[in-house]
């Protein structure tokens, strides 16, 4: 089966000589779900940052390939590789620039030439998966921060992606809205690679993880072994939230 995401040896520095990625190798199957966890630093922005082109070896700073089922991250694929990855953003005000919620949404796919009846079904199925269909023509702006967070994931799906990234997918929301974005992300059908540091919310939603660290790839596994693995979290500033015990939480309510 190709991957959907295919990294091999992907090391880069930035232009001021910051090495912040030595060597990293990653495979995702369609489907996976996975966390990228690691403390500040270790690069995973960086990593992200491969993913669509953004950044790249050809800068001349790096090494290695990033291919998108099947397909090279190069400059002549950029087109083609944004409409298969699609990265949402920490802060939502980064994706949301538009006068509408409608028209945020319909920006990408129609820049792929899609209109009419056909976009509009775009956009509302998009809205309708992070349940926010009623707010088509509201602007961003009136919205809290956490609607708007779910509206830049819906311009993502509306692009209909091969795999969605998320970016601390969790950060400021309020705990019932954290946990409605999990349902709503639990629900999707579609390979997704989550950075975070809310360690419980890759628990919750993603069966595997991988741990950057430094620059590297210091384990790849189940997330459950990931969090329960004392010595490795210590060695690489993961921290659980006080009280959290991966241990005490039923195996039936893991995913995968
Ligand atoms: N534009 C840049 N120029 C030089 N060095 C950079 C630049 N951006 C990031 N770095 C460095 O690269 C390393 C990796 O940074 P990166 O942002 O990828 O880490 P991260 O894992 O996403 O961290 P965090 O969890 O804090 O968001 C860090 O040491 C950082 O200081």
């Amino acid at each position: 089966m190709t991957p959907v995401l295919d990294l091999q040896g992907v090391a880069f520095a930035y232009p001021d000589g910051h090495q912040a990625l030595f060597g990293v190798d990653l495979h995702v199957h369609p489907g996976e779900r996975v966390a990228l966890l690691g403390p500040n630093g270790a690069g995973k922005t960086t990593l992200v940052l491969h993913l669509n082109g953004i950044l790249s070896a050809e800068s001349g700073h790096g090494e290695g390939s990033v291919s998108v089922s099947g397909l090279p991250v190069t400059r002549k694929n950029l087109l083609e590789i944004r409409r298969r990855v699609g990265i949402v953003f920490q802060d939502p005000d980064d994706q949301l620039f538009m006068g509408s919620v409608r028209a945020d949404v319909a920006f990408g796919p129609a820049n792929l030439g899609i209109k009419g009846a056909a976009l509009e079904r775009r956009v509302m199925d998009a809205l309708e998966q992070v349940g926010m269909a009623g707010f088509a023509d509201r602007p961003p702006h009136h919205l809290s921060f956490g609607q708007r967070r779910r509206v830049a994931v819906a311009t993502v799906l509306a692009m209909e992606p091969e795999i969605l990234v998320l970016d601390e997918p969790s950060s400021n929301l309020d705990p019932a809205s954290r946990r409605e974005l999990a349902d709503i992300l639990r629900g999707l059908d579609v390979t997704l690679l989550m950075v975070t540091h809310d360690l419980p919310y890759a628990l919750e939603l993603c069966p595997r993880s991988v741990v950057l660290s430094g620059g590297r790839v210091v384990a790849d596994g189940r997330t459950y072994d990931v969090l329960t693995d004392d010595e490795l979290m210590r060695a690489h500033r993961l921290e659980l939230p006080w009280g959290f015990d991966p241990r005490t939480v039923p195996v039936d309510s893991l995913p995968g």
